[in-house]
């Protein structure tokens, strides 16, 4: 029997960021493992003309929770939806809906963030840090809590090589950027953003380090433990390899290789690919629950959960992988043919976003502009520009994270809990779980259908004969022009005709004279 799941029996559980892809993977393993858990409560925001009720309903008929509906087919009385905010102050949650949140509330995963590496300083801050700690404060008033587990990243702290299971202090304390939040216009910030982010790339990593402080100090008297992941990819093994449903990290950038928009990448092809599966995060989430919650360690406990120290891939390693998987499981409708490649520097990336990206992007846009159609790619192709921009600081280095604490964890995990909470990455073969990985994204994420297969394999014939034919009537059309203007060229063009006509005739006399 695992422990673990007889823990999260009967428990009341609160989950922020539960539409989120971590956040669904979460609630799943929950149902699926525990299916007597009490309930779920989950703070969600009316989105996209969608009432919580509808988006609980859509999370639930998603493929992800197939088997859920198996071991717990009352999943539905068990979720209870809290409309809830975290931009708001209190969350703009109901008087009712908090008192019930507080009497009952034993564990709390706290998912909800924003990703982007792109937002505002105000509102990074606002969801990662003030969020945090209003809901620390909220926490603090359960009496029936029994661990807090905040979801951090393992990039928090990217602009340190070696980075240890501990909570790193923050030049500026996050009271006063929160405070400052308060009475800076934007314009004030978009100048001092570069200054507080330092030299870190972008505002969620500074904005979840800043998190992670105040999870440290506002605390108080609350079992807290922190879990680092890396960069979050499709599931392993749970509930089907493969799963995923959002574009971040690698799984945008796969559909733009496979769809043949991406071309080149400037990245380091022996830098560590530091990926991590979402089941794995999952069962290290929740094996860290019920030890905070058990164990009741003295302090904050950090938890890694990267693959790079354990098993180690390397970039070069990955794309090969996803390249080849293209061959086998093509992506339908293509631009042009999976054909993408790494670039080292500045001046080739360059070149290649010239010739691979642009324009190709231009050409076709032309092409959509003579039909009567509108031209979309050139914007496209700017958007993926400027997502390789932000994601190339990951992909270009290798951090070395330590895993005492989670190897500590697996340690004290009886061989049941260790088959069923499974966190450890040494098992992960690489190739398969790639495999996989592209598989899940044309499934889940494209909704392409695996009888398109053949079809698919023709219409990348299609377009290498294209290629090959645009490629030949280029080099016809430069050479005939190269002809035209230099003498040189004429007589290396006649020399190779004559040869060409001399060997013919040897040919066809020596043939009439076997004969
Ligand atoms: C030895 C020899 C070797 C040779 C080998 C050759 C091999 C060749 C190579 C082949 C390549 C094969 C494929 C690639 C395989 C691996 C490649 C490596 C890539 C890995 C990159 C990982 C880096 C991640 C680092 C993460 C570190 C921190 C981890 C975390 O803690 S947080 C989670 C990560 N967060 C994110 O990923 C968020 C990133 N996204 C953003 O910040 C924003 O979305 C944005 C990128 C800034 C874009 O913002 P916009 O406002 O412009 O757009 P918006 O978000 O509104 O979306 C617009 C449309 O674009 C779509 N979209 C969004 N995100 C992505 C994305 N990541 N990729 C592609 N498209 C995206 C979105 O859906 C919208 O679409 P629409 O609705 O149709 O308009
Ligand atoms: N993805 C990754 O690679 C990694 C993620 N992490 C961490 O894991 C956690 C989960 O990430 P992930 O699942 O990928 O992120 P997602 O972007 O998929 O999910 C974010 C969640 O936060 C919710 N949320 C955002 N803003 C608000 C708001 N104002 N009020 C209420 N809810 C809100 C979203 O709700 P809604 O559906 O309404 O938008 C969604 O449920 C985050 O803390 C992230 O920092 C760590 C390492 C890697």
């Amino acid at each position: 029997m695992s422990m673990i799941a007889a823990f999260y029996g009967g428990k009341s559980i609160l989950i922020t960021g539960a539409t989120g892809f971590l956040g669904k993977v979460l609630m799943e393993k929950l149902f699926r493992t525990s299916p007597d858990l009490k309930v779920i409560y989950i703070l969600v925001r009316p989105k996209e003309g969608q009432t919580l009720q509808q988006r609980v309903i859509q999370i639930l008929d998603s493929k992800l929770f197939e088997k859920v509906k198996e071991v717990c087919p009352n999943v539905h009385e068990k979720i209870r939806p809290i409309s809830a905010d975290l931009n708001q102050n209190d969350f703009a949650i109901s008087k009712e809906d908090l008192q019930e949140l507080l009497s009952h509330t034993n564990i709390v995963f706290h998912c909800a963030a924003t990703v982007r590496f792109d937002d505002h300083l105000r509102h990074a801050v606002q969801l990662n840090v003030t969020a945090t700690q209003q809901l620390l404060l909220m926490a603090s008033q359960m009496p029936k809590l029994e661990a807090f587990i905040h979801i951090s990243t393992a990039f928090s702290n990217c602009n340190l090589k070696h980075i240890d299971e501990v909570v790193y202090p923050c030049p500026v304390e996050p009271k006063k950027i929160i405070d400052s939040m308060e009475w800076l216009d934007d314009a004030i910030i978009d100048e001092i953003t570069p200054k507080l982010i330092g030299d870190r790339p972008n505002t969620y990593t500074y904005t979840k380090a800043l998190g992670e402080v105040v999870v440290q100090q506002e605390g108080g008297n609350l079992n807290i433990a922190i879990v680092r992941p890396s960069i979050m990819g499709a599931t392993w093994q749970e509930p089907f390899p493969g799963w995923v449903d959002n574009l971040n990290g690698p799984s945008g950038l796969i559909i733009a290789a496979g769809k043949g928009f991406l071309r080149s990448i400037r990245a380091t092809p022996m830098a560590v690919a530091d990926l991590i599966p979402a089941d794995t995060v999952v069962n290290l989430t929740l094996a860290v629950g019920w030890y905070t919650a058990v164990h009741r360690p003295k302090s904050t406990l950090v938890y890694h959960c990267t693959s790079g120290n354990l098993n180690p891939c390397n970039w070069g390693k990955m794309g090969l992988q996803v390249l080849a998987t293209f061959e086998k499981i093509p992506f339908e409708r293509a631009f042009r043919r999976p054909n993408a490649d790494f670039t080292t520097n500045n001046i080739t990336t360059h070149y290649w976003n010239a010739v691979s990206h642009r324009a190709p992007a231009i050409i076709y846009d032309f092409y959509l502009r003579l039909t009567g159609r509108k031209p979309r790619m050139t914007k496209l192709m700017n958007r993926l520009l400027r997502t390789l921009s932000m994601l190339e600081y990951f992909i270009n280095r290798s951090w070395e994270w330590s895993t005492y604490n989670t190897e500590m964890l697996m340690s004290e995990l009886s061989p049941e809990d260790q088959r069923v909470f499974n966190f450890d990455i040494r098992q992960l073969n690489w190739l398969e779980y790639i495999e996989n990985y592209v598989l899940g994204v044309k499934k889940y994420l494209l909704k392409e259908d695996m009888a398109g297969i053949p079809e698919a394999k023709q219409h990348l014939k299609r377009l290498r004969n294209i290629h090959y034919l645009f490629n030949t009537a280029l080099f016809l059309i430069a050479w005939r022009l190269l002809i035209a203007r230099s003498q040189v060229a004429r007589n290396v063009w006649f020399f190779i005709v004559s040869f060409c006509y001399k060997f013919l005739s040897y040919f066809r006399a020596s043939s009439t004279l076997k004969v």
